[in-house]
């Protein structure tokens, strides 16, 4: 049986980001379709795809395992779902990623990707921006290339919160939150350029886990991680995406960064977050990132 689909994409910024359309995502569909989608978020980074209201919780991670073994729900923090793989992002809970940032750097298998399917909007604000890592590096200086290839850092989720944040208030995170978020303490050392698995591209991973540079003094590690996140955020780089809901976002987390704005207030906010497992990342030079404190097998393993 021949199965035809008009799947399509439409670029909606010039460094990343794509919106799918004429496809109803579900954990049944065709490889043919799964293998375009997967293709389509290598190549545009994000993609998003709206009027997904009929996804539940199951569909969601049922669809996204197609995309390869799933995480799951947080290293620390508990999902609480039925579906084990569901990691609630809500407002009202505290969770309020309001700080550029890849995803659960702090463990040495980050996840390949990561979908977010939103529940509750805010009826203004809360948009989410996403960010090119794979042409951040691409534009760097020569110079400053030269001396990324060869640099580490350590990423926590035990970071300095309150200094990754230009406010503190509603915008911020409870006490409770960030209790659960540092239960265990995990700590990793990624190169801050990494080969991606898939696409050979050069990306850098930074991004608000990273708690210095191996080798700098904290004051050179500010400075440094100021220097390179600014050519990660120039705006030209980026994506703001305007939820509606129904819609669902997926992003390779390997080659993106991204930041809830949280400028909403204490109006209720709800997403639903599922990942798939990732690799090790592998350094210019072949080295592999290494775990220096914490076990996150039961997390990267599960499926
Ligand atoms: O709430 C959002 O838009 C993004 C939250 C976030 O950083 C995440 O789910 O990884
Ligand atoms: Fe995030």
């Amino acid at each position: 049986m021949s199965v035809t689909t008009s799947v399509d994409t439409r670029p909606i910024a010039g460094a990343l980001g794509a919106e799918l359309t004429g496809v109803r995502l579900s954990p049944d569909l065709p490889d043919e379709e799964v293998a375009r989608i997967r293709a389509a978020i290598l190549a545009h980074k994000l993609v998003v795809v709206r009027g997904q209201d009929h996804l539940d919780d199951r569909a969601h991670a049922g669809f996204v395992r197609r995309l390869g073994p799933l995480t799951t729900a947080h290293p620390t923090i508990t999902g609480g779902q039925e579906e084990a793989a569901i990691l609630p992002v809500d407002s009202e809970r505290g969770n309020r990623a309001n700080s550029w940032h890849t995803d659960v750097t702090f463990v040495d298998r980050p996840p390949a990707f990561t979908t977010l399917r939103a529940l509750v909007l805010p009826p203004f604000g809360g948009d989410t921006v996403f960010a090119n890592t794979a042409a951040a590096y691409a534009g760097l200086p020569e110079g400053l290339k030269t001396l990324v290839d060869g640099l580490w850092a350590e990423h926590s989720n035990d970071y300095d919160y309150a200094t990754a944040h230009a406010t503190t208030g509603p915008e911020g995170r409870t006490e409770e939150y960030q209790q659960e978020f540092t239960a265990t303490i995990y700590k990793t050392h990624h190169p801050v350029v990494r080969v991606h698995p898939e696409t050979g591209e050069r990306t850098l991973v930074l991004g608000h886990f990273i708690t210095k540079f191996l080798g700098y003094n904290g004051v050179d590690s500010r400075t440094l991680f100021d220097l390179l996140q600014s050519h990660v955020t120039r705006l030209e780089n980026t994506v703001r995406w305007r939820w509606a809901p129904g819609d669902i976002a997926l992003w390779d987390n390997r080659a993106t960064q991204h930041y809830a704005v949280a400028d909403y207030g204490d109006l209720p906010r709800t997403m639903h977050r599922v990942t798939v497992a990732g690799d090790v990342p592998v350094s210019v030079d072949g080295k592999r990132s290494v775990a220096v404190e914490g076990n996150a097998d039961a997390y990267a393993g599960a499926s």
